[in-house]
């Protein structure tokens, strides 16, 4: 007869008791993971869970939402607004915030419910990435959401990849839970840290002719491999799920690379602050990485002023990123 294993792994709630958080932090985080519990078994149903194929919408950036883009919004927003402890959340797949019905949250939360939406036709990986911060007093609005990203109080990501794995930060390092069969967050990776040097750099490189001089000087160099400059080859790898491509960078270095570029001189670029952008920085400094627009600025400096401004991100091993604002000519 084999025995019955015991599970000696730290679970969410209590990995989240041993810190010092905010009153109400770590049952508002409690629930964003039990939410994401909910669109892990959308995205598993796929065509089963009539979870495939454009909803036949587009979002206020005129983006086309997929119906998981939909469905995944509405399980965070009902899911949050249902609580207590929220004061409001804005997504990706809003117009505009929602303030909750009640008063007297002490939290807003913004998210991208689904990121990878390219993906998701294709069962390739996609994620959810969220971001929270204090609520203001007052009525809440748009504005309300407009912090720096140094104010997060916590941020993160559900991949929806071979595990589901929810990888967050409270402001003292990162930590990683792995979703177990029986619908458990147990602590697999308690101290994620990102390798200081790579050989390894992520970028849609279809957009290469459009990129400013210093990223193709950048991106020439690594091309080059041992017969350049760098002395080394390098590998490139491009999931088109930031989630996927981030959380590689956590699990063994790398750099992420989403420039402005001269398609639309007047654009950023295309990923955005709020709910992409500064979660992810948030996560990468805590895990010893470096986040960047373009070697200049942290992403996390960056003054918001629209909820859904869009930012160049470069981020990931803190040495490689030094190189990259070498080569950008900063
Ligand atoms: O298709 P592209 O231009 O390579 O862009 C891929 C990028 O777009 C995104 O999918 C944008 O996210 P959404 O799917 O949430 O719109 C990023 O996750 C990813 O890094
Ligand atoms: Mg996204
Ligand atoms: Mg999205």
């Amino acid at each position: 007869m084999t025995a019955k294993m015991t599970d000696t792994r730290i679970d969410l709630a209590t990995h989240l008791d041993g810190a010092a958080l905010p009153q109400g932090l770590s049952e508002l985080l409690a629930l964003v993971a039990s939410a994401c519990v909910d669109i892990r078994k959308v995205v598993s149903g796929g065509a089963l869970a009539g979870a495939l194929g454009a909803s036949g919408s587009v979002n206020v950036q005129d983006e086309e939402q997929k119906k998981l883009d939909v469905i995944s919004n509405d399980i965070l927003t009902d899911q949050l607004l249902a609580s207590p402890l929220v004061a409001g959340v804005a997504s990706e797949e809003m117009d505009n915030c929602q303030p909750a019905p009640h008063s007297g949250g002490k939290f807003l939360v913004l998210f991208d419910p689904l990121d990878g939406s390219s993906n998701i036709d294709i069962n390739a990986p996609v994620g959810t990435i969220f971001s929270v911060l204090a609520a203001p007093e007052g009525d809440i609005t748009d504005a309300s959401f407009l912090q720096d990203g140094r104010k997060q109080l916590a941020a993160g990501y559900v991949l929806y990849g071979g595990q589901t794995m929810l990888v967050l930060t409270t402001g003292n390092g990162v930590a990683g839970f792995t979703l177990s069969l029986d619908g458990q967050w147990l602590l697999t990776h308690p101290d994620i840290k990102i390798s200081a040097d790579t050989k390894e750099f992520a970028i849609n490189m279809s957009n290469q002719r459009h990129w400013a001089q210093g990223v193709q000087t950048y991106v020439a160099g690594c091309l080059q491999g041992v017969e350049g400059g760098r002395g080394k080859n390098f590998n490139m790898r491009w999931v088109a799920a930031m989630v996927a491509d981030v959380h590689r960078i956590m699990m063994r270095g790398g750099v992420f690379l989403y420039p402005w570029d001269k398609r639309e001189p007047n654009k950023p670029g295309k990923l955005r602050l709020m709910y992409e952008g500064n979660p992810m920085s948030f996560l990468v400094e805590q895990a010893g990485g470096k986040s960047t627009t373009d070697g200049r600025a942290a992403i996390l400096d960056v003054t918001p002023t629209e909820l859904h401004q869009r930012v160049p991100v470069i981020l990931g091993s803190a040495n490689e990123i030094d190189i990259i604002a070498d080569t950008c000519g900063v």
